[in-house]
């Protein structure tokens, strides 16, 4: 009977209980999807206080979902690990400028989670999101299919907001991605937007102007910025893709979505549809972007790169500088 529950039981781990780690928990324990949500922090006051919180919400009306403090072994033994962890930005920065910080706090993780459950799905939150993703991938040793990051769904989701807008049809209705990096270099599949079954161009002629384009890239692109500036952070609309994307893989939902994954022929990860389930990426869905949208995409993989490459250049001085302190 133990081992038939022990079976049954699915485990969500979330690194980091701050203020996106904390409202994925809530999110996740609102949702059936999984038997327990492990959170992990090394703030423990701040890690048993989220706990004791979120648990107050699953003693009425619960779904089954309990919800535990957990160590970082514990959080590699799970079906799905969730990184929050890491510094998030001030009001003016851009994410680019949390890499240092944040790689280092990524390669502490993998070194206390050690030896991650094989089967296991790595998820990436933390920013700049699609760099982690790729160091993610070596760090962990699993599969490149089973390690993704949020990337830019999150873009997308407010760029359907914001065509909603202005179309007034319901956002659920509109088909459109953002690809590319979550961050500044993102770039808009115009040519794929379709309103129902309608392309953009013939549902509102307007969208094929240079103004209304620029307004609404500004919008998407600035919209993390503009939310960090009046409260401090942005935990919502990042928690709620995140549990989504979880609900894909547990139900292995076969969902399509645009997420940062490795992307062999341009060497970095960055976000291109693919079919989400409980493999992680079950395969990529393959887009057809005009060719200026293409030169976009390679410019925006050639900056990832030059970025990993710069980031490569201090894990590999850290080392060196490591060992010389070690023998001397
Ligand atoms: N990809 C996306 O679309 C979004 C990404 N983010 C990113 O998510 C990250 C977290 O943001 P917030 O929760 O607002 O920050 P926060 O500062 O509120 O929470 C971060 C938490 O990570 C914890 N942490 C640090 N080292 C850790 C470790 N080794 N193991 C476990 N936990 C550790 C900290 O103690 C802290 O509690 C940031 O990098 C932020 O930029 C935020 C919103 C959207
Ligand atoms: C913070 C961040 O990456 C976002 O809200 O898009």
């Amino acid at each position: 009977m133990a081992e038939q529950h022990q079976k049954l039981k699915t485990t969500i781990a979330v690194l980091g209980c701050g203020d996106v780690g904390a409202t994925l928990a809530y999110t996740l324990l609102l949702k059936p999807i999984c038997s327990e949500v492990i959170l992990v922090d090394p703030k423990t006051a701040l890690l048993e206080a989220q706990v004791r919180d979120l648990a107050d919400a699953t003693y009425r009306g619960n779904t089954g979902t309990k919800v535990k403090a957990g160590t970082h072994k514990d959080a590699g033994q799970a079906d799905i690990i969730v990184i929050t962890a890491g510094a998030k930005q001030k009001p003016g920065e851009s994410r680019l400028s949390l890499l240092s910080r944040n790689l280092h706090i990524l390669e502490s993780i993998f070194s206390s989670m050690s030896p991650i459950n094989p089967h296991a799905v790595l998820l990436l939150v933390a920013n700049p999101v699609d760099i982690l993703t790729y160091f993610a991938r070596e760090l962990s040793g699993l599969p490149e299919s089973q390690v993704i990051g949020t990337g830019t769904s999150l873009d997308s989701a407010r760029l359907r907001g914001k065509l909603s807008e202005k179309t007034e049809v319901s956002a659920s209705s509109i088909d459109a991605y953002v690809l590319g990096e979550h961050g500044d270099s993102q770039f808009i599949a115009w040519s794929s937007i379709a309103i129902g079954t309608t392309p953009l161009r013939l549902a509102l002629p307007e969208s094929t102007t240079e103004e209304f384009r620029k307004e609404v890239a500004d919008h998407t692109r600035g919209a993390a910025a503009a939310i960090i500036a009046s409260k401090g952070c942005t935990a919502y609309g990042v928690a709620n893709i995140a549990a989504s994307i979880c609900k894909y893989i547990m139900y292995d939902q076969r969902t399509i979505r645009p997420l940062s994954f490795y992307q062999p022929e341009l060497g970095c990860c960055l976000s291109m549809p693919a079919v989400i389930g409980r493999k992680g990426i079950v395969r990529p869905m393959p887009i057809v972007l005009n060719s200026p949208e293409q030169e976009e995409l390679e410019k925006c993989a050639a900056g990832l790169r030059a970025i990993i490459e710069g980031a490569e250049q201090e894990l590999a001085a850290d080392k060196t500088l490591e060992k010389a302190l070690k023998e001397s």
